[in-house]
């Protein structure tokens, strides 16, 4: 008999209520059930205010569902708060200022992020090793930051700042990497250097990826799997998207019933047609 592997990630009739029993109750998630494996790319669209960033939360222990159960690697963490889940969620954001501490040189920051999840000590930092390691992984940028070791991360560009975030988010060695629309704040082609650092991480990691995105090409393009998510539900989950145009997956979500009230996730002959 072979035992097999927990599933890397599990949301399990995830629900989470806003303002319960007020008059601005909002249900942004209606009972969710989501599961990733190990090194699976899942990347996430739907309208405005359709749940994606309340998912992203649920995961990472920002938020405590109001029910439902968040299992990783078989452990029910539901009730850990996301420093607990430190160690085993590794989180981007669409802001480059966040994730990484500006007074802090690249090197103390990298030594953050390398210590993360375990006892937070810059002590190693100086280790030669250690240094060396992060000189690696900063050279694969090209931006030239592994000479730059002792810079304040508040003087680099947006760019700069999102693409450490990126190698320190890959050095936390996580079981579950979430990115939150963290290509957003960046100019197309620093933004597509990002993309392209994150799919080289997401592989060399292994890890369960969930990638929030309002560019449909980026979802497509990435995702082992592609959820739309609507209204505070998942209402389709497409494996192996490649293939697909925008237009089909518009397709898919019109024809589980959702609307598309984001003109970005719109190929541009339909802009302004959205509700
Ligand atoms: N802390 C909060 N308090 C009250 N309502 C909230 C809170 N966070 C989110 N919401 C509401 O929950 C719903 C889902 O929001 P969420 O941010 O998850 O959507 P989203 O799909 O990420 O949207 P967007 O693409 O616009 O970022 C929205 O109606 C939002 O206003």
């Amino acid at each position: 008999m072979t035992t097999e592997e927990p599933a890397a990630l599990e949301l399990i009739g995830v629900q989470q209520v806003f303002n319960k029993g007020r008059v601005d109750e909002v249900h942004a998630l209606r009972g969710i059930d989501v599961t990733l494996r190990r090194g699976e790319f899942v990347t996430v669209v739907g309208s405005n205010g359709a749940g994606k960033s309340t998912m992203v939360q649920a995961v990472a222990g920002s938020v405590r569902p109001t029910a439902g159960r968040v299992k990783m690697h078989g452990r029910d963490v539901t009730t850990w708060s996301d420093y607990k889940r430190a160690g085993l969620v590794a989180r981007v954001f669409d802001d480059p200022r966040i994730g990484s501490a500006p007074e802090l040189s690249i090197e103390d920051n990298l030594a953050l992020a390398m210590s993360r999840g375990s006892r937070r000590t810059l002590r190693f930092a100086v280790s030669n090793r250690r240094r060396a390691t992060m000189r690696d992984h900063l050279a694969q940028l090209g931006l030239g930051l592994e000479n730059r070791l002792h810079d304040r991360v508040g003087m680099l560009s947006a760019g700069q700042r999102q693409s450490l975030t990126m190698i320190m988010a890959g050095m936390q060695q996580p079981q579950v990497l979430l990115l939150d629309e963290h290509l957003a704040a960046l100019d197309p082609a620093t933004a597509a250097k990002v993309l392209d650092l994150t799919s080289r991480i997401v592989r060399d990691m292994g890890c369960a990826t969930l990638m929030v995105t309002h560019n449909m090409e980026h979802a497509i393009a990435l995702g082992d799997r592609l959820l739309v998510m609507s209204r505070g539900s998942v209402i389709a989950d497409i494996v192996g998207p490649q293939g697909m145009s925008p237009q089909d997956v518009i397709d898919v979500i019109v024809g589980a019933g959702g609307s598309v009230n984001d003109r970005s996730l719109l190929p541009e002959s339909l802009r302004g047609e959205g509700e």
